[in-house]
């Protein structure tokens, strides 16, 4: 649709921005805390927190202060956190048996937020990576990240996660079948209400290096992740991708990273119009705040352009890093 518009003088722009009401009044996207996700780094220990040197401001946390956070979230009108374990050295291994344990980090944390704080929203990661000795997100045989056992993996930690009580399940691995393996199996285990939001199209990306810092695996990881991740330079095998996890019961779909990934964002919205998310990611994060910590950028404002930007593009919601500080200035 083409709007109709006079020739100037008849149509002028400016008359619609000349006071803060009339612009108000034709904004288009809007942005609440409601729009957010929150990631949260889970450490062992109690009372701690130990800083993220790359993600200034940024914190792994212990699991009473998990909870404080989840609580904090909750005050300032935040749905959901997303967990992300840093685990000991000394747990990860090739099978990666402790990403299905009952009572690793991020189960364990998954519980005492819904005991404390049950009307928050869990939603919990899916992939190997914080639990292999080699960085992967699957298996990996003789150099290979096997695919098929691989996801038989995932399917064990998934219902992990869903006996602990997570309310979604964000499968980030990238490995092929893994939706339908696990809704099937969430099906057949008494877990069918539990959502999935798929990590559809995770890119092969240089913004997720400080994450890696922040869960430990930038040591651990051997090679890189292109076999499973995307290629940055392809957009419809994106389409291709989320068609196939619709298909196989995903009930939400992710773009991975987000601001350089704006326009599969939309191309994902106008195609399916199913809830669409993005995750705007570490290396986002660190970016903006080194900018906004020199004083090269206003931080508040760009934050929560950078954040509208989402919403403009067609995201119905955002995991980011900044949830708590930009819903304290949304409602400020
Ligand atoms: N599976 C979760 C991630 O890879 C997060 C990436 C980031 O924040 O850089």
């Amino acid at each position: 649709m083409r709007p109709i518009q006079a020739p100037f003088p008849a149509t002028r722009f400016r008359r619609l921005r000349r006071t803060p009401g009339l612009r108000a009044m034709v904004r288009q996207a809007s942005l609440s805390p409601a729009d957010f996700i929150w990631p949260l780094f889970v450490r062992d220990g109690k009372g701690e927190r130990d800083a993220v040197p790359s993600m200034p401001g940024v914190e792994r946390r212990s699991i009473d202060l998990i909870v404080e956070a989840a609580r904090e979230a909750h005050g300032l009108g935040i749905p959901a956190v997303c967990l992300f374990p840093y685990t000991d050295a000394a747990l990860k291994t090739e099978g990666c048996e402790e990403a299905w344990s009952d009572g690793n980090l991020s189960n364990t944390a998954t519980r005492a937020i819904k005991d404390a704080v049950p009307d928050m929203t869990v939603m919990t990661d899916v992939a190997l990576d914080p639990y292999n000795a080699n960085g992967h997100d699957g298996i990996v045989r003789d150099g290979i990240i096997v695919n098929d056992e691989s996801v038989e993996a995932l399917v064990k930690m998934a219902l992990a996660q869903a006996r602990a009580g997570a309310d979604i399940l964000g499968p980030s691995d990238m490995m092929d079948g893994r939706i339908g393996a696990i809704r099937d199996a969430l099906e057949t285990g008494g877990h069918g209400d539990v959502a999935i939001m798929s990590y559809t199209a995770k890119y092969a990306s240089a913004f997720y290096g400080p994450f890696r810092d922040a869960v430990g695996a930038s040591g651990a990881l051997k090679g890189d992740k292109k076999t499973y991740q995307m290629d940055p330079a392809n957009s419809d095998e994106a389409l291709r991708l989320v068609e196939r996890d619709l298909r196989e019961g995903a009930d939400m779909v992710m773009v991975k990273p987000g601001m350089p990934y704006l326009d599969i964002c939309r191309r994902v919205k106008d195609s399916f119009g199913v809830p669409t998310f993005a995750y705007q990611v570490s290396g986002e994060y660190a970016m903006l705040r080194g900018a906004f910590d020199h004083g090269w950028l206003d931080g508040e404002t760009a934050m929560l352009e950078a954040l509208l930007a989402f919403r403009r593009a067609g995201c119905d919601g955002i995991l980011t890093y900044f949830a708590p500080e930009a819903a304290r200035l949304l409602d400020a």
